[in-house]
């Protein structure tokens, strides 16, 4: 602790739109004597003062804006070092002047993502509560903010950090049996030490196996719409989205190039994508579009597969919704293949109510964490609890005792690399790249 950033930086932690309000954050070592220099007597640590900026308050030059200003010596502050928020009215002109003052004064303007940065190289918060700040500060929909709060406040790190623990426990007791032979420790030890490793790693593999919820809450997820001709996907994207987004025609064919709408579902971003009504064609271009209208089918998280009341399918999808359309037409059968058919009129509007609690359902049935554990959001985090694995899965098939205590350690290194414990500083680079500047 007591680190403090040899530079001290500044950025504008509120939005670039016009607002009445502009937040100036600053950081590190100078920010006292800055404080000082800009309003002359700081206000008591964290609580609000009301006081005039000045081009120099010794002086008494020239007066920049009236602003509340808030003063955070470290370490108990956001990145750990010195540092205080200037609440500025948010004018262009007064937000350059403060900058200019700052520069002279020989603070920088902060990279992306620097703040965070400093606050996790002085053990305010560890890698993976920074990478859910940024995604905290990019959330769009309740899922995302929901899960970017609960990393924010340690979930994730908290499990990776007691298995680690776990680990550490198991390396001490393979140590044990490695420093003292054999008869003067009960069998049991071995024993227990290898249902303790079977336990973790079953633990990592249901983790790794419910990877994906947490990165569809995070990016969102694509449902696609694919059916005969005519079945009337466009028309439900249409009303999925609310207005006339694809062109719906009693010619069969209409659609050729995929066309996607982004809306929110149960908290989820969820992305439909309309496509080519699936047949034989001669066409080529309408041929391309089936085409690629089977790629999305293959690639969505969930298919959403419709016929008109007339054509029932044959085979259904694995795992489709499976939509019967035109009920004002005719009867639609109750199920095709034991796939129950959810019946609509995209007409007369019957059974839409009905589509949408189906649809809600299935976006929130895959997100849903069936362990109760914190999901992982990034391919990062899957990558490293993997490795984790392999090495806990090859000390498990150890005999030899000293190798299995070294894969033993690896496994613990690759979840010390999640939580930024061990050998990160080439991650930091890449990680903090992607945040926003001011945080
Ligand atoms: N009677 C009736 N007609 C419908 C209904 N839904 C859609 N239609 C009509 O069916 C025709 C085809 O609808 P589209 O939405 O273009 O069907 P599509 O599946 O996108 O067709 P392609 O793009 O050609 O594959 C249009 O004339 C729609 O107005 C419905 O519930 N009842
Ligand atoms: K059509
Ligand atoms: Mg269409």
């Amino acid at each position: 602790m007591g680190y403090q950033g040899e530079e001290t930086i500044f950025a504008l932690a509120s939005g670039v739109e016009r607002a009445a309000i502009a937040v100036m954050r600053v950081s590190g070592k100078g920010s006292a004597a800055l404080l000082e220099h800009l309003c002359g007597t700081l206000p008591p640590p964290r609580h609000a003062g009301l006081r005039r900026l000045w081009h120099n308050a010794r002086t008494r030059e020239s007066v920049l804006d009236h602003a509340v200003v808030l003063w955070f010596p470290g370490p108990a502050s956001y990145t750990g070092e010195d540092g205080f928020e200037l609440h500025l009215h948010a004018g262009p002109a007064i937000i350059r002047a403060v900058s200019d003052v700052l520069v002279e004064q020989g603070a920088r303007p902060a990279e992306p993502g620097e703040f965070t940065r400093r606050a996790v190289v002085n053990g305010r918060m560890d890698l993976l509560e920074a990478e859910g700040v940024a995604d905290l500060v990019a959330a769009e929909t309740e899922g995302q903010r929901r899960q970017a709060l609960a990393q924010t406040d340690g979930a994730l790190s908290r499990m990776y950090t007691g298995w680690a623990d776990q680990l550490k426990q198991s390396l001490a007791w393979q140590e044990a049996l490695i420093d003292f032979p054999d008869e003067e420790l009960p069998p049991e030890v071995e024993q227990a030490l290898l249902s303790g490793m079977a336990a973790l790693l079953a633990d990592m593999e249901q983790h790794i196996a419910e990877g994906q919820q947490g990165e569809r809450i995070r990016s969102g997820m694509v449902f696609a719409i694919a059916g005969p001709p005519n079945a009337g996907k466009s028309s439900l994207l249409n009303w999925l989205a609310g207005r006339d987004a694809a062109i719906v025609s009693p010619v069969a064919g209409t659609t050729r190039d995929a066309l996607e709408i982004v809306t929110t579902l149960a908290g989820i971003r969820v992305t439909f994508i309309d496509t080519a009504g699936l047949r034989e064609t001669e066409d080529a271009i309408e041929a391309e579009g089936v085409r690629r209208a089977l790629f999305h089918v293959k690639q969505a998280d969930c298919v959403i597969q419709m016929f008109a009341a007339d054509t029932p399918p044959r085979t259904v999808f694995p795992g489709a919704v499976l939509v019967g359309n035109k009920t004002d037409c005719g009867p639609v059968p109750e199920s095709v293949d034991d796939v129950p058919v959810v019946a609509v009129s995209l007409r007369t509007g019957d059974g839409l109510q009905a589509l949408r609690a189906e649809l809600e359902s299935r976006a929130e049935t895959l997100t849903a964490s069936s362990s109760g554990m914190p999901l992982l959001t990034r391919a990062r985090h899957a990558a490293g609890v993997r490795e984790a694995c392999e090495h806990l899965q090859a000390a498990m098939q150890q005999d030899w005792p000293e190798m299995r205590a070294e894969e033993l350690r690896l496994a613990m290194r690759a979840l010390g690399r999640l939580t930024g414990e061990v050998g990160v500083e080439d991650l930091l680079d890449a990680i903090f790249g992607q945040f926003c500047i001011g945080k």
